[in-house]
Formats: C-alpha cells, sequence, structure tokens
C-alpha cells in the first residue's frame, strides 16, 4: 500500500495542498492565496480558473517538496470552501462567469420574496438550512438567469454545475469525473438531508435542471482517477468533504455531542448528532456531518460570516496592524473588560440573527479609545459569536460542554482563553491544527486502506493545550449583555 495521502484545502482566500504520511503526520505543505473580486456591496467573485491553477501548482509543489511520485500516494482527499458556485461548459472546461462565493449576498432579495412567499418551511424541513443567499440555490439560479443562453444550455446537459470539490475533481480528472459528496450536497438548498438525494421540489422552486447536477457520493468513495499529465501517473480520488465537515472529522468528533469550531476567514461550529437530524428551533443548520459506508451521520451548525477576517480588514483596511499576529500583544494591553464592541457585520450576519442586511459597526467608543481597544474588540467579536451559537445550541437541547478549536484564529491563545472564559465551556486545542486537511486525508485513507477505522483515527487525536473557564459570572454577563445591545443596534429590523 502506497503509504502517502495529498490533502487538497481549497479555501476561500488560499489553496493549500498538504502530503500526509500514513500515520496522519504532515510531511509537506504549499499554500498559495488568490484574487478576491468584490464587484458591488455584498458581491465576492472568485476566478475558478484560478482556483484550479493555484489548486494544481500548490499540490505539484508539495509532492516536489515532500520528494514523492504519483505512485507513492494512495489517494487524494479533496476538502473545500461550501457553497461557493461554479457553471462551465462541459466541452470547454470553461466557467459561465467567475465563480460566487459563499459570503455573496447578490440573492438576499430573491431570498426575502421565497421566504414571504411562505417557502422556508419546505427549504428547512428538505434541506435542513434556512433560505439565505449564503447557500448555492440562489447563486445557480441568479447565473441561469443573468448570462446570456445559460439557462437554455443548461436545460440541455451542456453546462455544469459544481460547488468547488466537484469543480476541482472535474480539471483533476479532465471531464471524467462529475460527482460531489454529501456533505457538499447538503450545502446547496437543493438536496434532501433524509432521501440523500437532490430534491425535485427544490430543483422546481428554485428553477434548477437536473442535468446541470453533479452525482452525489459517500465522503470516502472512488471519485475517479486524476489524468496522468497532473502528477506524472495516475492517482485516486477517495475523499471529499467541505471544510467544515473534513474538520469534524480531523478532529476525530465523531460521537454524538461532540462539536468542533473552526476559525478561518469565517467561523463554523459544529456539532455530532449521530444518525438523527436534529431540527434547530434556533436558526442554526441541520447539516451532513459525513456520510460514509451510505450511512448519513448528522450535525448541527452555526456559521458566522467574519472571523479571522474580522483581522484581515484591521490590518488591510484601517491598517491597524501589520500581521494579525499583533493582536494578541493589544488585546493583553486592553484585558477583557473592554468597552469598545466591534459587530463585523460586513456581509449581514450569519447564524442565528441571519440578517442579510445588517451591516457592520464599532460602539462604546470613547475619547480615550484607541488602537488597541479597536482590535481587541475584533478579537473578541469572534468569541461573542461564538456565545451566539452556543446559547442556541443549548437552546435546541443539545448539550455543549466542550469544544476542539482549529483554524488560523486559535493559534492565538488570548482569544482561546477568552473564549473558553464567555463560553463557560472548556477548550480543546489538537497538536495538529490543519485539521480539515486531515480530515480529507482520513476520508481517502478509510476508502483506500491506509487507515481501518474512525476507532483508529479517534485514538490519533492529540491535545496540544486545554483552556478553562476562569471568569467572574457577573463579568461574563455583563461583557456579553453588551455585547447582545451592539447586535440588537446593526440588525436591520
Ligand atoms: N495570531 C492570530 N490572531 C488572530 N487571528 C489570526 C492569527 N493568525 C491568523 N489569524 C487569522 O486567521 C485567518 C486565517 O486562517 P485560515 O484557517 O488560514 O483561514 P481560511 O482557511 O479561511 O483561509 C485569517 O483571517 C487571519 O486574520
Ligand atoms: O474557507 P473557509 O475556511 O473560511 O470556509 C468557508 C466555508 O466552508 C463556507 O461555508
Amino acid at each position: 500500500m502506497p503509504p502517502y495521502i495529498l490533502a487538497i484545502d481549497q479555501g476561500t482566500t488560499s489553496s493549500r495542498a498538504i502530503v500526509f504520511d500514513s500515520q496522519g503526520v504532515q510531511v509537506a505543505v504549499a499554500q498559495q492565496e488568490f484574487h478576491q473580486y468584490f464587484p458591488k456591496d455584498g458581491w465576492v467573485e472568485h476566478d475558478a480558473l484560478e482556483i484550479w491553477d493555484s489548486t494544481i501548482s500548490v499540490c505539484c509543489n508539495a509532492l516536489e517538496k515532500a520528494g514523492i511520485r504519483a505512485v507513492e500516494l494512495a489517494g487524494i482527499g479533496i476538502t473545500n470552501q461550501r457553497e461557493t458556485t461554479v457553471i462551465w461548459d462541459r466541452a470547454t472546461g470553461q466557467p459561465i462567469h467567475h465563480a460566487i462565493v459563499w459570503q455573496d449576498r447578490r440573492t438576499a432579495s430573491v431570498c426575502t420574496k421565497l421566504k414571504s412567499d411562505g417557502y422556508e418551511d419546505l427549504v428547512v424541513e428538505r434541506t435542513g438550512l434556512l433560505i439565505d443567499p449564503y447557500f448555492s440555490a440562489t447563486k445557480v439560479t441568479w447565473l441561469l438567469d443573468n448570462i446570456d443562453g445559460a439557462r437554455q444550455r443548461a436545460e440541455t446537459g451542456e453546462l455544469a454545475f459544481g460547488t468547488v470539490d466537484s469543480w476541482l475533481l472535474w480539471n483533476l480528472t479532465k471531464g471524467q469525473s462529475h460527482f460531489t459528496d454529501a456533505t457538499n450536497a447538503s450545502r446547496t438548498a437543493l438536496f434532501n438531508i433524509h432521501t440523500q438525494d437532490w430534491d425535485e421540489d427544490l430543483l422546481t422552486l428554485f428553477r434548477v435542471p437536473r442535468a446541470l447536477l453533479p452525482k452525489v457520493l459517500d465522503s470516502a468513495a472512488d471519485f475517479g482517477v486524476t489524468a496522468e499529465e497532473w502528477f506524472g501517473g495516475p492517482v485516486k480520488v477517495a475523499g471529499i468533504a467541505g471544510d467544515q465537515h473534513a474538520a469534524l472529522i480531523g478532529q476525530a468528533c465523531f460521537e454524538p455531542g461532540m462539536a468542533k469550531s473552526t476559525y478561518g476567514t469565517g467561523c463554523f461550529l459544529m456539532l455530532n448528532t449521530g444518525d438523527k437530524a436534529l431540527r434547530s428551533e434556533n436558526r442554526l443548520l441541520t447539516t451532513m456531518a459525513y456520510r460514509l459506508d451510505g450511512k448519513p451521520c448528522y450535525a448541527i451548525e452555526g456559521s458566522i460570516f467574519v472571523a479571522g477576517a474580522a483581522m484581515q480588514w484591521l490590518r488591510d483596511g484601517l491598517r491597524l496592524i501589520t500581521d494579525a499576529s499583533e493582536s494578541a500583544g493589544h488585546a493583553e494591553a486592553v484585558g477583557v473588560d473592554n468597552s469598545v464592541y466591534l459587530v463585523p457585520a460586513f456581509t449581514g450576519l450569519g447564524a442565528p440573527h441571519w440578517d442579510p442586511n445588517a451591516r457592520g459597526a464599532i460602539l462604546g467608543l470613547t475619547r480615550d479609545t484607541g488602537i488597541a481597544e479597536i482590535v481587541t474588540a475584533g478579537l473578541q467579536s469572534v468569541c461573542y459569536q461564538t456565545k451566539d451559537l452556543v446559547r442556541a445550541i443549548r437552546n435546541d437541547g443539545a448539550p455543549l460542554e466542550s469544544l476542539r478549536v482549529d483554524g488560523g484564529m486559535a493559534v492565538n491563545d488570548w482569544v482561546m482563553q477568552f473564549l473558553s472564559d464567555i463560553l463557560c465551556v472548556t477548550v480543546d486545542r489538537p497538536s495538529v491544527t490543519e485539521t480539515t486537511a486531515l480530515g480529507a486525508a482520513y476520508l481517502a485513507g478509510l476508502q483506500t486502506g491506509v487507515f481501518e477505522s474512525l476507532e483508529q483515527i479517534s485514538g490519533m487525536w492529540e491535545r496540544e493545550r486545554q483552556f478553562q473557564p476562569d471568569m467572574k459570572p457577573a463579568l461574563r454577563e455583563s461583557l456579553y449583555a453588551g455585547w447582545l445591545d451592539a447586535i440588537e443596534r446593526v440588525c436591520n429590523h
């Protein structure tokens, strides 16, 4: 059995490739950022060709750094930014437009109309999601309605739709495979999470022709074989999962009640609910945790659109810091008792508020507010938003006693301690923080026999540091009350 696995982690701001060995140890990594396009207020696009070019380039770099040839790879696992929508021409492989990114809010008015027409219940019941521009369905409709000839070409089967996993798979296999996995499908608002198939009523509601759609497979499956030219020999693509689902797997949250929270561009908290699709009464999402051997495992998810992206804005927009790592120094100087609140609702608010029209604000400024207070407020906003999610999860009756964390922002000790304090839960940080890529590698490894079972993978999880709550309840409550007040002011009631 060839001992290595190549994990592709195609994120919102960069493409990464990581080579893992059969112990789940990282051997080599390569990363490349790509352009973000903001053509109008609330619109966010990527060039799908640039996504592909950066991905294939980091794959080759990582293999070169590791000194590994195709024949030494057991398989490839793909994990990806979710919901982002690509439509391409099956004959030429050319996208018909830029990819519409998950953060894009251009379909907000369409969603408002669908909700006022009373369709939300149908969408919640079938997909576990809500009606929101975040999900792929209205993005597909927008492309079919706004690109010349697209609707007709979609109906005759000339075009293909995919989330980023499908788009990469299509390119890796040179058009041989048009598949996705159940986790990615579950983010489109077109997939019925109970029947595990595309839903005819939803295809009609969103006016999406079935001919456009990829076939949905398990998260560990035979997705196809790469074209020889990419890696000098064929390699099996054996695992696919959306990045948050892959992180859940990489964090070995396989038992109901286990939860992880990933702090990258956005923040996504996911709690495993086992074989039950728990319906949230508090505007959280029901989603696939993963699907293995045809068996769906479900999760409940809270999605926050802006987490680390707030640090990027403080760095690039306001130029208050030159690097995100400086933020901890500011926070240590200010301390937790900060009366400034930054609500980073740059593209609306996600769970549990779901307000696409909310916009950001900085509140509580006084004459002595300085850079340090604003930067600290940016860090605290991520923790307060997580508390909004945890409250909603608990109100849904799901227990959450501890949280496994990962993502770029999880390296910040100050943030992780404040998170534990404000949530009043134990926060566990693993020694491997590249959990998303690791999850994709686990899936490919399960399919190709490198890993035997989820039990084996559970035994491989290792804690690097634990953060315990250490804040007086009165302070916790008053800080959080200030946040709720700030949220109330930015929501567009
Ligand atoms: N020390 C730090 N403190 C706070 N935020 C950080 C720190 N280091 C990185 N970040 C933030 O983490 C994010 C990058 O995380 P990553 O997991 O690579 O994101 P993504 O996969 O979404 O591209 C950036 O938005 C960055 O601002
Ligand atoms: O690219 P990330 O890590 O911010 O993740 C994006 C999410 O998958 C969007 O739902």
